[in-house]
């Protein structure tokens, strides 16, 4: 058996393990940390200690490896310009601040991990992503040459309820020559808004959006989009969103977007 064939199967043997311990997934570093904690704790203690050799151990934890540590997108990659960077550490390095006392503590941003497929990687989620549609992969992250498409980073501020979104536009976004696409700039608009209405109030779709597009963006620039928080009533979450330059003083689009609070049979029925 090829080594790349026994990787297949030690893998699907590690994502059994992970129906087991399902419940135990959580969306960011938690779940990495968990997952593979926890498939410790499940799995035969020979599968992960002698009597196997140590470069069989070694293998075998660099497949568990691979298969529970999900490429997280939103983390800064060779194609990612000095916009990009410096907004990124910007917002970043207000997620842990460091008091007088010389103490780590949390900040005012959260800086949110981004997988091809969150529903995989929520708590629960494994199962029903097997479920819906196992082959779906999250539309703005399936591109998977980087730079090529959206390369995004989200940071939400639970007190000022805000998030804000740095984007770079790849090549492949091309709309009216040397432009990103309108399209486009709907999609990473009803990624943002999406993603901090489901933040605010949990599982969301969108019934509205509405884009106001004033100035082009050039493809290849990074633009920053800043999302508020308008008003709440009952299922409905209304959330309003402005992209600029990234110095905040060119606007380039502005949208509102209203979004309803679904559950599991929303998805289900279609
Ligand atoms: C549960 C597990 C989910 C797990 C999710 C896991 C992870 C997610 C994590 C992160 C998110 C990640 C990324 C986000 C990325 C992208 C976001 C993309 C989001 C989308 O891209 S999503 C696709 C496009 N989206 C649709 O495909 C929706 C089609 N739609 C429907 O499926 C139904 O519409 C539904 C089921 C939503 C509601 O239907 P329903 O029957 O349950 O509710 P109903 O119709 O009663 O509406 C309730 C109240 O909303 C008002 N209302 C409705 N529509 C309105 C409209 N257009 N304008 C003004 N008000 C409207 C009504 O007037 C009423 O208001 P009131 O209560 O005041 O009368």
């Amino acid at each position: 058996m090829s080594f790349y064939r026994r990787q297949q199967r030690r893998c699907q043997n590690a994502q059994g393990a992970q129906k087991m311990v399902g419940g135990m997934f959580q969306i960011g570093r938690e779940m990495s940390k968990g997952f593979n904690s926890s498939i410790r704790q499940q799995l035969p203690r020979q599968t992960l200690h002698p009597p196997w050799s140590s470069i069989n151990s070694v293998r075998t934890m660099a497949v568990l490896q691979w298969c529970s540590n999900p490429r997280d997108f939103s983390l800064p990659n060779s194609s990612w310009g000095s916009d990009m960077r410096r907004l990124y550490e910007h917002f970043n390095s207000q997620c842990e601040i460091e008091t007088e006392a010389g103490e780590k503590k949390w900040g005012p941003w959260r800086r949110l991990p981004s997988y091809n497929r969150s529903l995989k990687y929520a708590t629960g989620g494994g199962i029903l992503s097997k479920v819906i549609q196992s082959k779906a992969r999250l539309f703005t992250r399936s591109i998977k040459e980087k730079g090529a498409a959206f390369e995004y980073v989200m940071f939400v501020n639970k007190v000022e309820q805000k998030c804000v979104c740095v984007f770079q536009a790849g090549h492949l976004l091309e709309g009216p020559p040397g432009h990103v696409h309108g399209g486009a700039i709907a999609t990473i608009i009803d990624t943002v808004l999406g993603t901090h209405a489901t933040y605010l109030s949990g599982p969301v779709m969108t019934v509205n959006l509405s884009i106001n597009y004033r100035r082009p963006i050039p493809l290849g620039s990074t633009v920053l989009l800043t999302s508020s928080l308008d008003k709440k009533e009952g299922r409905k979450t209304f959330v309003s969103c402005q992209v600029t330059d990234t110095e905040g003083s060119k606007l380039h689009t502005e949208a509102t977007g209203l979004f309803v609070s679904v559950t599991v049979e929303n998805l289900l029925r279609g």
